[in-house]
């Protein structure tokens, strides 16, 4: 049996792939061989040694510590794209909520009826204080044009807005996907200078830590209505604060609430709800789901955010699966001990990333124990698992 530990509520779409007979799931599982997390806190989580493996049913994998998992011989899994449509409808309504004031504008009617007004009579008069620009031939700019990023583009042409895309990483294939209209710039400022609306979807870094800070906002057009549903730390608070009582910036509207932030009028801030819509939850942990099978049951490492990604269709008899230091010789040393035990390589894979990599050897007869234990022994070796079948 597998033993798999909940750290937040996954959907059961994604459960019910696991088979009752082969696993035991729940949020009180104790040892897990594999954890499923969403945005739970692990940095400072101690792993047990019997952890295998963590599988973030989402994107954003700033709450684990990727390093230390790398170190330790756990890969740990993402779900890209399964949740981008649900943030990209979001953002659609982020920015109408931040062009027409719609939450104030609620929140207004509901203070009239508690005051005792007969709300029909004042809605025509009081309306006027809720004003606000239409989205079409707006320019928007975004920074990040990866699963969210590129579908927010594309659906903000149709609506009629001119698009300018900042992304120094940009993929073929997301370039590919992109609406011919959307303007891809080499230079943030290029965006920053010409946009109306400002939305970033990139994932929370070192390197994209307090990125929006009073710099970047200083080179955007005045009036500018920013979106954050990517992380709060990549906005500096101070500088948006400052921003938003100068007028520099007219709106912020955020998936990252703080009390700070909440002293500020033209905040409108949510719940962390860019992925809670019913069928983001259900895409998430299926796909969390099937990556960590794979990796238990195959040694299959897919969508890995800090291991080589590494998949062999299965032969042989036994499996071998082998994490070790990305250093010269590490081949000739696993296949040597199979050789001298007289068994026969039937498939090899072999594969970096950074300082790691990943060897998965496809035995033709089973090896002794003795051998996988001198396997361990290898010098650089950080984990070995033995799959059988
Ligand atoms: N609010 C929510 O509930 C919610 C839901 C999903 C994702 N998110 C956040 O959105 C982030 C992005 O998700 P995604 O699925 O689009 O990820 P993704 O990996 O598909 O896209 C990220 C893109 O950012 C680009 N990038 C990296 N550094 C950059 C930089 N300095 N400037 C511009 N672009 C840069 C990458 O090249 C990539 O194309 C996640 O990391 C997560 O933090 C939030
Ligand atoms: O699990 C969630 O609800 C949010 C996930 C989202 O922030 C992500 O990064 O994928």
């Amino acid at each position: 049996m597998y033993r798999i530990q909940t750290m937040n509520k996954i959907s059961p779409v994604g459960l019910n792939r696991f088979p009752s007979e082969l696993y035991e799931v729940g949020d009180a599982v104790q040892d897990p061989q594999g954890i499923l997390v969403r945005s739970a806190k692990l940095l400072d989580l101690e792993f047990n040694p019997s952890l295998l493996a963590i599988a973030r049913a989402g994107v954003g994998v700033n709450n684990i510590p990727l390093d230390r998992c790398a170190a330790a011989g756990i890969p740990v899994f993402s779900t890209p794209g399964a949740n981008a449509n649900a943030v990209k409808e979001l953002v659609i309504c982020a920015m109408l909520m931040g062009s027409r004031d719609i939450p104030g504008a609620i929140r207004w009617v509901r203070e009239q009826a508690a005051s005792g007004v007969d709300v029909s009579t004042v809605v025509e008069k009081g309306k006027s204080a809720f004003i606000g620009p239409e989205l079409y031939k707006k320019t928007l700019g975004i920074i990040g044009l990866g699963a969210i990023g590129s579908i927010v583009a594309n659906t903000a042409i149709s609506l009629g807005m001119d698009v300018y895309g900042y992304d120094p990483f940009l993929s073929v294939d997301t370039a590919l996907r992109l609406d011919r209209h959307v303007h891809v710039v080499k230079d943030i400022n290029d965006l920053y200078k010409r946009s109306d609306y400002i939305t970033m979807h990139i994932h929370y870094t070192e390197k994209t830590a307090h990125m929006i800070d009073a710099d970047a906002i200083a080179a955007m057009k005045r009036g500018v209505r920013v979106i954050n549903l990517a992380r709060g730390e990549i906005v500096d608070d101070e500088a948006m604060l400052t921003a938003l009582d100068t007028g520099m910036v007219a709106a912020y509207i955020t998936d990252f609430p703080n009390n700070r932030l909440l002293t500020a009028p033209h905040v409108i801030a949510m719940p962390h709800l860019g992925a809670s819509t019913p069928e983001s939850e259900q895409n998430c942990a299926a796909m969390a789901v099937d990556t960590l099978r794979d990796y238990l049951e195959s040694g299959n490492i897919r969508s890995s955010v800090n291991l080589p990604e590494m998949t062999m269709d299965r032969s042989g008899v036994q499996r071998l699966c082998v994490l070790h230091k990305n250093v010269p010789g590490m081949l000739a040393n696993i296949t040597s001990l199979f050789g001298r035990d007289g068994v026969n390589v039937e498939n090899l894979s072999n594969k970096s990333r950074g300082d790691y990599a990943y060897t998965m050897v496809d035995l033709g007869s089973k090896v002794g124990d003795n051998v996988i234990e001198d396997v361990r022994r290898t010098a650089n070796v950080i984990r070995v698992r033995s799959l059988e079948w």
